[in-house]
């Protein structure tokens, strides 16, 4: 198969990274290499504590490696200077602190500051880029509005646009759909990838929300203690198995067919019949439960939906529940 030429964006390789504590070295990841492509969303998924943000720390120059080196543009990212750096890297860090009476225009605005020197003053270039930004994450309706007085997802945008107008070939945002309704998620999500397809950004997303990510991705980086970061597809790291790398027991398994984590399923000693989507439905409420074995088949069907069970009729799972618990 011809390979396809990516363009790297970032990249780190035999990386060792911790923290000094009174002289002492605590190391807390090493032996990390990963590439950071332009045009892709990449999520950065990992249980608490693995060490995400200690590699964005890194990655924005605020901690510098104990061993190894990132390379932005092929040049080690402790040759830029910080002003260098924030034209190259915009970011989004979770819970920002901005004053609340600032305008969503006035933030977005703010991320032309490595352009325009500490003036602020924006020329008409600087002003056509934050239009953009702003009807790039389809917030130009809220330019007016303050900060204070918008709800979480579209302080969430404003931030985006901000990092946007900013204007660097990396964006790095850390958790940002934190705090968000499902449709906010998956729709910050999805506005990150559109960004990176459209405008051959390089972003990087760090993210405990599995299932969106699954839904949005390029691609995934997994870091486990231990391990080395796993990158690759999020579609290939399932059907290889690789992605149970996220759960550190055998409690939980990512589910092929259902597509998600699911806890392992206890041995069941009972017989559902039906459709089969019927049938997930009313066994995930009996092992919920706590129920795992039955002397007679539980049958269930759709239009009407009813179960059937030791001559009985049931018309919810909750009935049928209740019936076998009492
Ligand atoms: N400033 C610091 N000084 C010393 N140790 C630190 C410092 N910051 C983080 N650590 C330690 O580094 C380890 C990794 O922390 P880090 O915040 O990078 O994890 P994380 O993967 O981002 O976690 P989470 O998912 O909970 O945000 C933890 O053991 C933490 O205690």
């Amino acid at each position: 198969m011809e390979r396809i030429q990516k363009h790297i964006a970032l990249s780190g390789k035999e990386l060792a990274l911790g923290y000094f504590h009174q002289k002492a070295k605590k190391e807390i990841l090493s032996n990390l290499d990963f590439t950071l492509f332009s045009g892709e969303l990449t999520c950065l998924l990992g249980p608490n504590g693995v060490g995400k943000s200690t590699l964005i720390k890194a990655i924005l120059g605020q901690i510098h490696p104990c061993k190894g080196s990132i390379q932005l543009d092929q040049r080690s990212i402790t040759d830029y200077s910080i002003e260098e750096l924030a034209k190259r890297i915009a970011v989004v860090l979770t819970d920002p602190v901005f004053p609340g009476n600032m305008t969503v225009g006035q933030l977005v605005a703010l991320g032309r500051t490595p352009h325009t020197g500490w003036s602020g003053k924006l020329n008409p270039a600087d002003r056509d880029v934050v239009e953009k930004a702003l009807s790039d994450t389809k917030i130009t309706y809220l330019r007016d509005e303050r900060l204070s007085e918008i709800s979480d997802g579209q302080r969430q945008k404003a931030m985006i646009a901000r990092a946007l107008a900013q204007d660097g070939q990396v964006m790095i945002l850390d958790e940002p759909t934190a705090h968000l309704d499902l449709v906010n998620r998956f729709e910050i999500m999805s506005l990150l990838r559109d960004i990176a397809h459209a405008q051959r950004k390089a972003i990087l997303v760090v993210t405990h929300d599995l299932d969106i990510a699954i839904e949005t991705a390029d691609r995934f980086w997994l870091l486990n203690c231990g391990t080395p970061l796993i990158s690759g597809k999020p579609e290939d790291l399932i059907l290889s198995g690789q992605i149970n790398q996220l759960l550190p027991n055998n409690t939980y398994r990512f589910s092929l067919s259902r597509g998600r984590m699911e806890a392992e399923e206890p041995d069941l000693n009972f017989k559902i019949e039906g459709p089969q989507e019927l049938i997930f439905w009313v066994e995930k409420a009996l092992i919920k439960a706590g129920i795992k074995n039955l002397d007679s088949t539980i049958s269930v069907s759709h239009k009407p939906f009813l179960i059937r069970h030791q001559e009985k009729e049931f018309l919810s799972v909750e009935e049928l529940v209740f019936f076998l618990k009492h």
